[in-house]
């Protein structure tokens, strides 16, 4: 479904993504662990074309998107969440999903609002529908910002850090929406930091370290690496 081949994305002399192969095969939850700093939201950047790349090529579904821009990309279906959510604060929760029904789909307006209604049943909003999103909790926050990505109707769906700041039991709740969104159809590749969510819900892992893939494989033999558990885990191998 996404190819990326040889890509170099360098700010200057910081070479953030150097030279960097990556495939995600239709139907996988593919889990991007690394460091702070390693280039995660970089290399999503690249994927949507928020970043153009310095080397490589991009290929999505076949295609070569490298020089497509980011909305013509959203409207092939790459969809993405954001570390940090921010809704349209003075709009309802309800409100916030319409519109990105209505951007990212390609039906009429009435089809639109019955398709934001499914996404928010869903995502488990539909009892904060008519609340300003303003007000919402960190949960719900979340679930807004997973809510709005998948109004979009990505066949590929990018997931940054969307785990953060929760508790177990948030986590958890938050995961079993990501595997129903998964059901659906949806490919997603997601960036994470508490690995005990990304372990149950990935089909495979990959560790970026220098702008390179390090590892990649099963996330228990991923998790096992010595070279991960060094960079990444901080236990000596
Ligand atoms: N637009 C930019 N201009 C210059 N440097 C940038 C730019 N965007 C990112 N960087 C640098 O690229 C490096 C990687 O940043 P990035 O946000 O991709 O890391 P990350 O792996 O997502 O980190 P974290 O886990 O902390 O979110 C950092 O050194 C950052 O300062």
């Amino acid at each position: 479904m996404l190819e990326l081949v040889s890509v170099r994305r360098h700010f200057g002399p910081l070479k953030v993504i150097d030279d960097l192969d990556l495939s995600v095969a239709k139907g996988d939850v593919l889990g991007i662990l690394g460091p702070n700093g390693a280039g995660k939201t970089t290399l999503f950047n690249v994927i949507l074309g928020v970043h153009p790349v310095s080397a490589g090529h991009v290929r999505f579904e076949g295609r070569d998107i490298t020089r497509k821009r980011p909305w013509s990309r959203c409207q092939m279906g790459i969809g993405r969440t954001y570390q940090v959510p921010k809704p349209f604060s003075h709009m309802s929760v309800f409100e916030n999903v319409l519109v990105a029904a209505v951007s990212g789909g390609q039906g009429s307006i009435r089809a639109s609002r019955d398709w934001a209604v499914e996404v928010v049943e869903l995502t488990g909003l539909a009892h904060r529908m008519e609340r300003p999103a303003g007000e919402l909790s960190l949960l719900d926050l979340k679930r807004l910002e997973l809510a709005k990505a998948v109004a979009c109707r990505p066949k590929l769906l990018l997931l940054d850090e969307i785990a953060g700041g929760l508790t177990d039991m948030e986590c958890d709740e938050l995961l079993e929406i990501i595997r129903g969104v998964h059901r659906q159809g949806a490919t997603i590749v997601w960036i994470e930091h508490v690995i005990h969510a990304l372990r149950r819900a990935a089909t495979r892992l990959a560790v970026l370290y220098g702008g390179k893939i390090i590892s990649s494989g099963t996330p228990d033999a991923v998790l096992a690496d010595p070279r991960v558990r060094e960079v990444y885990l901080g236990v000596e191998a």
